[in-house]
């Protein structure tokens, strides 16, 4: 079965939907007033007391310190995702599972930029620290994808490692079933996707068209 992580919840009226609709996970931008799903640690507290205590909560955040990080465990996050940088000295304090996201860098002329990929995945895949790897597109909630080919590679390496595996960057209701069919993660996660068309907050008939078309094709193949 594939999990469904939908990101970058900050009004009441999304908390609704989420625990109407019930995805595995869902996901709170903080400390990154770049964008407009950012949301401050205490409101973070009061939505996390307001959702569904089977809802996994996690904290999404960029190059997090140890403030940030010590905020969100003390808050009650389940997880946190972390996208840019993470150092080693930051990771080693860190005391709940952590979601690795590489932002796929942009590919000049269809052609890798970074020779280091596979390597910076075997450590990871390697960490106790880390629970899942999540891939999305080069910026972070941008409602783009990336050639998912680019991973063909190296999914099966999280996969049977135990590592849980994140598909992210640009789905959306439509493209989600191929997304399934074409790279089989063990989750997928969705934030500009499934939003209002006017930006501001979760889009209840997107939402549920999302989960439903995975859900749908997942009856079809078990039943
Ligand atoms: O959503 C944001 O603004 C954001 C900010 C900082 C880090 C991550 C962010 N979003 C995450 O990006 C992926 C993909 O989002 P999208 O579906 O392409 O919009 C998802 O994990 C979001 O939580």
């Amino acid at each position: 079965m594939t999990g469904i992580k939908i990101c970058g919840i900050k009004y009441d009226e999304d908390i609704g939907i989420i625990n109407e609709l019930k995805p595995d996970y869902a996901g709170m931008v903080l400390f990154f007033e770049k964008s407009k799903r950012n949301i401050a640690i205490d409101r973070a507290a009061e939505m996390i007391k307001k959702l569904d205590k089977n809802i996994q909560k996690t904290a999404v955040v960029v190059s997090p310190d140890i403030n940030q990080i010590k905020a969100i465990t003390d808050v009650g996050f389940d997880y946190i995702q972390i996208h840019k940088d993470m150092p080693d000295d930051i990771l080693e304090k860190i005391t709940i599972p952590v979601i690795r996201a590489v932002n796929m860098p942009d590919e000049i002329n269809g052609a890798e930029t970074e020779s280091n990929f596979n390597d910076e995945i075997e450590k990871l895949i390697k960490n106790d620290k880390i629970y899942g790897i999540l891939f999305d597109a080069g910026v972070p909630g941008s409602g783009k994808t990336f050639r998912w080919h680019r991973i063909n590679g190296i999914k099966e390496k999280i996969k049977y490692s135990g590592k849980k595996f994140f598909l992210a960057g640009g789905l959306n209701p439509d493209n989600v079933k191929e997304a399934v069919l074409q790279v089989n993660p063990d989750v997928v996660d969705v934030s500009s996707g499934v939003e209002k068309d006017t930006g501001a907050g979760k889009d209840r008939e997107k939402t549920e068209k999302f989960i439903k078309n995975i859900r749908k094709e997942q009856e079809k193949n078990y039943g």
